[in-house]
């Protein structure tokens, strides 16, 4: 059953969308694994064929479109390629930052920052994940205070995405450690600022092309206009922006499991053993069955959770499912295609074997799937 999300304007959308990954994208998977970044060039491409900065309103030169749908078909092609780096990349730039800034940024900052996310000559990070604390992140050390009319940051980041790269990070920083969740803001450093530096770029499990970071802050002098939104409505802030992070994770996953299925499927219907095609053994075959029908029920999920992110009307918790679903279904599905493909399923070569160690981290990052249970179950408990 395919997906009904889509109208024909999505489609002509996806024409330009798998020019562009078949030009820039699939060429370059395997250096780009290898340099451990994905080069800045892909990027100005992207922006050039009109793929970034999606939601970024016309007079700071976007495109203005309200409908997240075409971020979807973004995503889905990316992960038709298996490219997960570079998806995890744009994610981080368009459902993010850029849902930051458009919520959050007064008329100057627009001015200064919306337009390098459309062009793709702007990567931008988010940091909030600190050594000492990622679930619970009223506990960071990460300081901000304010000297004249500067405000003095201290402080370390760990895991950011896009961290070496990044033109501009958000920084969650602690600005009153008496006012509770009242006491967290947000800032945006820059590339450049004095006592801003980055360390290395963190040898990981996989997502090898993610230049993913640690970010150090040494008495970073940021400007006021560098304040983003009301002092002290950091904590708000976040809970506010996590749930289109969690949906973008939720599609990620979603389109990536849809793709490994495919390709699993091509292969037991190609590979032989015991004078048959593999697929045709029902120990195989009632697996895939289960996953086909998980595929299409989660789609069902992640495509109402899509519609109600383009009427406003998604909220958290319905965010939080959508991750712990599709991610949980992403590590099934990966987890059946490499078994299925038998030896050839553990070389990395072969894509399926690159999903499946891309993929561990989905279940962690934007929240892990503990956390989203707990927002779940509170949930429940309300009355
Ligand atoms: C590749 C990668 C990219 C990332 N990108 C970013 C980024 O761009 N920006 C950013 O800020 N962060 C980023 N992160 C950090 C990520 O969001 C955190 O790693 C994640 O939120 C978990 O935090 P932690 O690592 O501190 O684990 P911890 O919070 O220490 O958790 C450890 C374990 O305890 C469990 N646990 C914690 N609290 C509870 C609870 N209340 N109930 C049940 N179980 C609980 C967790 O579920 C987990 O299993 C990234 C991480 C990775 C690896």
């Amino acid at each position: 059953m395919e997906s009904d999300l889509f109208e024909s304007d999505h489609l002509l959308f996806r024409d330009s969308v798998r020019s562009y990954v078949e030009k820039h994208v699939v060429p370059n998977l395997e250096k780009w694994d290898a340099d451990r970044l994905i080069d800045r060039e892909t990027w100005l491409a992207a922006g050039k064929q009109g793929l970034l900065g999606l939601s970024v309103p016309e007079e700071y030169g976007g495109p203005g479109e309200v409908d997240y749908r075409f971020r979807v078909v973004v995503q889905a092609e990316i992960a038709r390629v298996g490219a997960s780096a570079l998806q995890s990349g744009f994610s981080t730039n368009d459902d993010i930052v850029l849902n930051y800034l458009l919520r959050h940024a007064n008329e100057e900052q627009r001015r200064r920052w919306l337009p390098g996310f459309v062009t793709g000559e702007t990567i931008g990070a988010i940091a909030m994940s600190e050594p000492v604390a990622g679930s619970d992140l009223r506990a960071i050390g990460t300081t901000a205070v304010v000297d004249g009319t500067d405000w003095v940051i201290n402080g370390s980041k760990t895991f950011i995405t896009s961290g070496i790269l990044a033109d501009l990070v958000i920084v969650f920083a602690k600005t009153d450690p008496d006012a509770g969740s009242r006491g967290f803001s947000l800032f945006v450093v820059e590339e450049g600022m004095p006592g801003f530096s980055r360390g290395r770029k963190l040898d990981k499990m996989g997502l090898h092309a993610q230049d993913t970071a640690e970010l150090f802050f040494e008495d970073v002098r940021v400007p006021q206009e560098n304040l983003l939104g009301e002092l002290g409505s950091g904590f708000a802030y976040l809970m506010q922006s996590l749930p289109l992070e969690r949906l973008g994770i939720g599609i990620a996953a979603q389109v990536s499991a849809e793709a490994v299925f495919g390709w699993t499927l091509d292969y037991v219907k190609e590979r032989t053993a015991f004078g048959k095609k593999i697929g045709e053994f029902q120990g195989l075959g009632f697996t895939l069955a289960e996953l086909q029908t998980a595929i299409e029920v989660s789609r069902a999920y992640i495509d109402r959770c899509v519609r109600a992110h383009n009427a406003g009307t998604l909220t958290a918790v319905d965010a939080a499912k959508a991750k712990l679903w599709a991610t949980e279904l992403q590590g099934r599905v990966n987890d059946a295609g490499v078994q299925f493909h038998g030896g050839y399923g553990y070389m990395m070569e072969y894509p399926v074997a690159k999903a499946y160690i891309d993929a561990r981290i989905q279940r962690i990052y934007g929240g892990t799937n503990e956390i989203m249970k707990e927002i779940i179950h509170r949930d429940l408990l309300k009355a």
